[in-house]
């Protein structure tokens, strides 16, 4: 078995290291070859996605990635733009599937932003398309304006678009996955302005009926975001587009304590996967050693579960992380008063000391 390991940019290569780290004190039967991703690749080799990186992704079992992208790279043409690498893997591998599990720890309940009831016990799943929608749709591009409110401007377009195969599999994927949930499905649109989706909207129904033991309910995408932070325990599998599942799961992120607690992994058709923490490379924190590694680390649980059929495995780490945030270990994002600040590695070493079985120094409340 093989793992293909892309850290990219930014706080990308410090929050894999520490997820490798995590992997390689489990001792299983896997290898991991590294490859530059992202403005990492450009700076090496001219492109953000080389072939030789697309060759190894493509090649190995499952794929760690850590993130991409710097503001310097922002003025560059799109396609050699890091964040093309991202968009570039999941096309290639036809990951479709985007998985962002939104789970508030029982310790992290006061680190949200929102009050600790609304919170506490949080377990929702975001489900979001993730190889078609405006992101991917053509075409795209600058032009002079022939029609609209300035006939003769400049103007900027981009192209919203889904095929009835894209939201079916996409769907069968969400009521799938709550089946073995709490059978409940919101399905989040804007089907009142969109004809992209009101057709989202009248193909979930159609295969909602292959599903009679599952809820669906279909929200406006402006009222889910409002519902998220009003009672975001109401929600079991949020099923939406890729641009709206984007936005909605940094959203979601919040309600979790950080955006660095929110891994996810993102299937194709043969269940092989990506799996990367739902934030970006952060460029205003890099380099100073206090990203939050949980959400790659949780990412790599998932890619042991999804990918390796290691489940056990995956357990561990999930145990792990519940000890570490148990004992009080905090990276900034996630500090309150009482626990204790602690850097990435430590972060990452604390996770690795619990899987190994050592005695973690609980942190007591002053
Ligand atoms: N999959 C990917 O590779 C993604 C790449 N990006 C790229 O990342 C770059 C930065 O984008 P932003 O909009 O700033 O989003 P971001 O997610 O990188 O950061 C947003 C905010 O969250 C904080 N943050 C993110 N991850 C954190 C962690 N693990 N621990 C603690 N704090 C964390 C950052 O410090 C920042 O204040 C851009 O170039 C963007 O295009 C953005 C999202 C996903
Ligand atoms: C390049 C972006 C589409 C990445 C992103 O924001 C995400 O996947 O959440
Ligand atoms: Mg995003």
């Amino acid at each position: 078995m093989k793992i293909a390991v892309l850290p990219g940019d930014g706080i990308g290569t410090e929050i894999v290291a520490e997820a490798v780290k995590v992997l390689k004190v489990l001792d299983l039967p896997f290898e991991m070859e590294e490859a530059k991703v992202g403005g990492a690749a450009y700076e090496a080799h001219g492109h953000p996605l080389p072939e030789s990186t697309l060759a190894l992704a493509k090649s190995a079992d499952a794929i760690l990635f850590g993130a991409v992208g710097d503001w310097k790279y922002d003025t560059l043409d799109r396609p050699l733009r890091p964040e093309q690498a991202i968009l570039g893997l999941r096309k290639h591998l036809g990951l479709f599937a985007n998985f962002r599990p939104a789970l508030c720890y029982e310790q992290l309940t006061h680190a949200s932003s929102l009050k600790p009831e609304l919170v506490a016990g949080l377990d929702i799943l975001i489900i979001r398309e993730l190889t078609g929608d405006i992101y991917f749709g053509q075409p795209r591009g600058r032009r002079t304006a022939v029609d609209g409110h300035f006939p003769g401007a400049e103007e900027a377009f981009d192209t919203m678009r889904y095929s009835r195969p894209e939201i079916e599999r996409i769907a069968h994927v969400a009521f799938q996955a709550a089946r073995k949930r709490n059978k409940k499905v919101t399905s989040v649109d804007k089907a009142n302005v969109l004809e992209t989706f009101q057709f989202w909207k009248d193909v979930v129904t159609e295969v909602h009926k292959d599903y009679p033991d599952v809820e669906l309910e279909h929200m406006y995408v402006d009222n889910a975001a409002m519902q998220l932070v009003r009672a975001p325990k109401k929600f079991d599998v949020v099923v939406t587009g890729n641009m709206f599942g984007d936005i909605l799961s940094d959203e979601a992120a919040m309600l979790t304590g950080s955006i660095g607690m929110l891994p996810s992994a993102s299937l194709n058709a043969e269940n092989r996967g990506l799996y990367e923490p739902s934030h970006g490379s952060a460029p205003d924190i890099a380099g100073k050693g206090i990203a939050n590694p949980l959400a790659t680390i949780l990412s790599a649980a998932m890619m042991l579960r999804f990918s390796l059929q290691q489940p056990e495995a995956a357990d561990r780490i999930e145990s792990a992380v519940r000890a570490v945030l148990a004992a009080g270990y905090r990276t900034v994002d996630i500090w309150s008063e009482g626990t204790q600040k602690v850097s990435t590695r430590e972060m990452g070493d604390a996770v690795v000391a619990a899987i190994a079985g050592k005695t973690i120094t609980t942190i007591t409340k002053s």
